[in-house]
């Protein structure tokens, strides 16, 4: 499995984009950034979409996404969301006022974008790809997902506070090669993570506990103004796992 971070901060910012994980070039994880980040070929060779809340800096580029691919594709990008957050993209962002609905275009029949509704802890099969939806601590519905294929598993709790669920269910995972989680705030706003639902490198060290052992951990959603205090937090943890997500479009292999 390849995951390509073409965006893992919390916050956009030259030289930050927000969250979207590529997946062997063939499923997105979030779209914060896949029309700003990859080039348009890349982006309408995507088949299918996993969606985990519907915060702007995880579903903006749905728009320019179908405005980019309008009539490239022969076939919709197919999108998984739960359902509140599925109902939140229809209201709020493909509505005919703030963006077209390209759900309908150019047909209803043959459509741009299509949004399919995903059941809590009911697995998802796309492909190759073996997919549980697990809750997590953030905005309403919030997602996190275990992504397996072939020999490997990998955990993506995407935004999320202190949570236990998606940690249940990943010890239970044969073949767990990587957990891709996040560190938004420094610990001098751990008041501001809270209320926001996020971490800090404070919690993080305690979140870890319940985590699989001996796993690699890659820690994004750093919010772009606190980059260098969130560095300096996140080495005192002092755990030899943790990669953070950097700004370059970086690929990693499980
Ligand atoms: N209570 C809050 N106080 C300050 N900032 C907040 C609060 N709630 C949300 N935010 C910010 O709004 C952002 C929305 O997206 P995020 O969850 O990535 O991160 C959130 C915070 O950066």
């Amino acid at each position: 499995m390849l995951v390509r971070i073409i965006g893992g901060h919390g916050g956009v910012s030259p030289g930050f984009r927000a969250t979207s994980y590529l997946i062997d070039g063939k499923l997105l994880l979030d779209a914060g950034s896949v029309a700003s980040g990859i080039q348009i070929e890349e982006q309408s060779n995507i088949d299918h979409i996993l969606i985990s809340h519907a915060h702007l800096d995880h579903i903006s580029d749905l728009a320019f996404l179908a405005d980019n691919c309008f009539g490239m594709k022969g076939k919709p990008f197919e999108i998984y969301a739960n359902t509140p957050v599925k109902n939140a993209i229809m209201t709020h962002l493909l509505n005919d006022v703030i963006w077209p609905d390209f759900t309908t275009l150019p047909t209803k029949e043959n459509p741009t974008l299509r949004i399919h509704d995903v059941k809590p802890l009911m697995q998802l099969v796309l492909g190759d790809y073996r997919i549980m939806p697990i809750p997590v601590n953030h905005s309403t519905g919030a997602l996190g997902f275990i992504i397996e294929r072939k020999n490997a598993s990998v955990v993506f709790t995407q935004d999320t506070g202190p949570t236990d669920e998606i940690w249940k269910y990943a010890h239970e995972v044969k073949n767990l090669k990587a957990i891709f989680t996040e560190v938004s705030f420094p610990n001098s706003m751990e008041k501001v993570a809270t209320a926001s639902q996020h971490h800090t490198p404070a919690t993080m060290k305690e979140e870890i506990k319940k985590m699989p052992k001996d796993v690699p951990i890659f820690l994004g959603h750093l919010k772009p103004n606190f980059q260098s205090q969130l560095f300096k937090e996140i080495a005192e943890i002092g755990d030899e796992r943790i990669t953070i997500l950097g700004s370059g479009d970086t690929s990693y292999v499980f």
